[in-house]
């Protein structure tokens, strides 16, 4: 197949996944991540990448965030919010973390492909994103995926999460140039 249809063939696997997404769950995680003093996002490989990409955004907005595992992230406590983004919602050590914020009081988001999985029903909020997970492509999400692994889920979070910054700068009221002062200037 020519590389310009692959694309074209990701594109419409994106759109199908995204236009599933429910708004009220969107607006429910909006709601969470403003409430909260500190917020700490986790995700494991390309998973939590992509929670990095949101992260930065969520600092230019001028809210207080952490990315769990760097030197400078301290502790959670129950002001604060826990997001998680795994499509399985099973990853060990994001269960591990939603566990431990959890006992500290935090509510936790999870943006998932699973909201039945063991995270799913420790968290407090979840965003539903309707991909195929990594270990299903090789059997039923070939029906869902010409994708390896969890490459549609990963894409759909970037993609996802720019939509939960715009609901969140119209909340605020907030344009891109009044975040574009928060921009690294390091680089
Ligand atoms: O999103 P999940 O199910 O927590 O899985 C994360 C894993 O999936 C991958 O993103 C692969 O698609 C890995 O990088 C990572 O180990």
């Amino acid at each position: 197949m020519s590389k310009t249809q692959y694309a074209a063939d990701i594109l419409k696997e994106l759109e199908r996944t995204l236009s599933q997404i429910d708004d009220a769950e969107m607006q429910a995680m909006a709601e969470h991540i403003l409430a909260a003093e500190q917020i700490f996002v986790a995700g494991a490989g390309r998973s939590g990448l992509m929670g990095k990409a949101f992260a930065m955004r969520l600092m230019q907005m001028g809210l207080r965030v952490y990315v769990v595992g760097e030197t400078v992230t301290p502790g959670i406590s129950s002001k604060d919010f826990l997001l998680l983004c795994s499509g399985s919602g099973e990853t060990g050590s994001l269960v591990a973390m939603a566990q431990k914020a959890s006992q500290a009081g935090a509510p936790v988001g999870l943006i998932t492909i699973k909201p039945e999985s063991t995270i799913g029903k420790l968290a407090t909020t979840v965003v539903r994103l309707p991909a195929s997970a990594k270990e299903d492509t090789a059997t039923s999400g070939a029906a869902v995926t010409i994708q390896p692994m969890g490459s549609l889920f990963e894409q759909g979070l970037l993609i996802g999460m720019d939509a939960l910054i715009l609901t969140m700068m119209e909340m605020k009221g907030m344009t891109g140039a009044d975040m574009f002062g928060r921009h690294a200037n390091l680089e």
